[in-house]
């Protein structure tokens, strides 16, 4: 945190670095605040680089400070102020220019170089339309930055099969902690790329990555089918994600909801267009107070005649054992398929709940502990919704590249329990600090009952936290801390290291 007589000497040598972007100390509020909005911790000031040699020069800067912070801000979706930097410097990485730099033929495949601030949103609608190639692994909503994504992992439907967005990338562009620019990846300087890959930001600003891409589909089949029996659900889903490709679907999910008339947290949350019609009779072909809703896509493309997409459908269907007569479906552009979060987006605008406070909670728990979390979870703490998506959906450990920096529970198959909670503005509804202490009931319930899983987007406020966190990579992480951010002056709102004071601003 940047002392007050310091800021005046600061401001002053700022003027002086030549940057060939900008600072701006006055709209900087905006920086101290994020999706989550449980947290306000404006920075001192907000640099807008050009490039990486801007990004150098502030960390550089900050280096020679006695005790500034510097933090890359994505599109500041976290939830609990992760891209912040109380009165210290936040770099504003959004940059929509960078989304395509150049389609490259790598070793791995295609790919696509695109910057460290790019949304996916313009990575995918730039992909599409000039080269007719698309990235293969995605996140649900597309409106979050390359580098913000890639600092924790980047998890979807695709996972099953080609594994988080950290796992497919095949080069970066990082600026370290000690103001270096390095190109990193497997076979060159791959401790770095390893660790900046799901590092929480700590130990450089990634400016650009890598991409793998494949050819684009045109169009998509979505699929929801319900199920009563979480086992059942779990078996199918399970099954889907470890069939060979050719006898599955193209994206997998999963979500629990309540067996209401509820439009949030009920049936009407199953529907994939408001015109769909559901039967009131379902709620009581079940006696189970919470439901279960397998979601699936199949890719396709405008030439394959629509009976092969349906007899394909209705064969990897088949072997499913859902609810009879719970079947929705709808086909839509590959493109449209994946912004389909971009209409909810504009809703919860025009509602006010986009920009009310989210209290977010996002897990991997391991399949031995799964069927004790939906009892334990599901089926009592949250039996009447959380008053948004609550999905489950399992994960292949196979997939992830172990010496990236996330942590994941034990066992081959793991599910992504993410809990998202909207809430209303104008709506007399629980208060924030009342889910939030939800939360932490539902992390109590499991290290209680003693269930194997790990905080996705992870948040603690000690280092005793962290260090569980980490378990025996904590050792590891604290050395790649020490050799590429010595100083600890990256990333300050993950609270997991705290900036070494030096000499002062000469
Ligand atoms: C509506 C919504 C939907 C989401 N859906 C998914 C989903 O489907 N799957 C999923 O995996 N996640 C999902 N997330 C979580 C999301 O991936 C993370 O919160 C991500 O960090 C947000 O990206 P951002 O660009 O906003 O990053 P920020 O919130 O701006 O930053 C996150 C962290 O990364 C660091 N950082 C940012 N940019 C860089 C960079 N260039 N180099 C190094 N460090 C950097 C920041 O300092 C900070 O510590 C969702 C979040 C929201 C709000």
């Amino acid at each position: 945190m940047l002392q007050q007589e310091d800021e005046e000497v600061a401001r002053r040598l700022f003027q002086d670095m030549d940057l060939e972007g900008s600072i701006d100390y006055r709209s900087t509020a905006f920086a101290g605040r994020d999706f989550g909005g449980l947290h306000a911790s404006p920075p001192f000031a907000v640099v807008r680089p050009s490039g990486s040699r801007d990004i150098s020069s502030v960390i550089r800067f900050a280096l020679k400070s006695p005790n500034l912070t510097v933090a890359a801000r994505g599109n500041g979706h976290s939830i609990n102020g992760q891209a912040m930097a109380n009165r210290g410097l936040v770099i504003d990485m959004k940059r929509p220019s960078d989304a395509v730099i150049d389609f490259v033929r790598s070793d791995a495949g295609f790919a696509v170089d695109v910057g460290g601030g790019a949304l996916w949103e313009d990575v995918l609608t730039r992909c599409v339309s000039e080269f007719g190639f698309s990235p293969r692994s995605w996140t649900d909503y597309l409106g979050l930055t390359v580098g913000g994504t890639l600092s924790n992992a980047g998890v979807s439907g695709q996972t099953f099969r080609y594994g988080p967005q950290t796992s497919n990338v095949t080069e970066l562009e990082v600026v370290t902690g000690t103001g270096d620019t390095v190109i990193c990846s497997d076979g060159q300087n791959s401790e770095l790329f390893f660790s900046v890959l799901g590092g929480l930001g700590q130990f450089g600003i990634i400016t650009r990555a890598r991409v793998l891409v494949q050819p684009a589909p045109n169009m998509v089949r979505w699929i929801r089918v319900v199920y009563s029996e979480f086992d059942e659900f779990t078996r199918d889903a399970e099954s889907l994600i470890t069939r060979p490709e050719s006898e599955s679907f193209d994206y997998v999910e999963g979500f629990a909801f309540v067996n209401s008339d509820d439009p949030v947290n009920g049936w009407p949350s199953v529907l994939l267009n408001p015109d769909q019609l559901w039967d009131t009779g379902f709620m009581i072909r079940s006696a189970s107070p919470v439901l279960y809703c397998l979601e699936v896509a199949l890719h396709y493309n405008k030439g394959d005649c629509s009976s092969t997409v349906d007899t394909r459908v209705e064969r990897l269907l088949g072997r499913l054992r859902f609810m009879e007569d719970t079947l929705f479906q709808v086909d839509l552009n590959y493109i449209d398929f994946l912004l389909r979060v971009k209409e909810a987006e504009k809703q919860a605008k025009a509602n006010g709940i986009w920009d009310a406070p989210h209290p977010w909670l996002n897990l991997f728990v391991s399949k031995t502990s799964i069927e004790d979390f939906d009892r334990l979870v599901f089926k009592e703490i949250l039996k009447d919704g959380i008053g948004g998506p609550m999905l489950v959906y399992p994960i292949s450990r196979s997939k992830w590249d172990e010496r990236t920096s996330v942590v994941l529970p034990d066992g081959e198959i793991f599910y992504i329990v993410a809990l998202l909670r909207f809430t209303n503005p104008y709506q007399k509804s629980p208060s924030v600090r009342d889910l939030v202490a939800q939360n932490h009931e539902i992390i109590e319930a499991c290290v209680r009952n003693g269930l194997d899983f790990k905080l996705y987007l992870p948040h603690y406020n000690t280092e005793e936290g962290w260090k569980q966190h980490f378990g025996d990579r904590w050792s590891w992480f604290e050395e790649m801390k020490s050799k590429y951010d010595p100083m600890a002056i990256l990333a300050p709102g993950q609270k997991i290291f705290t900036r070494n004071p030096s000499c002062g601003i000469n």
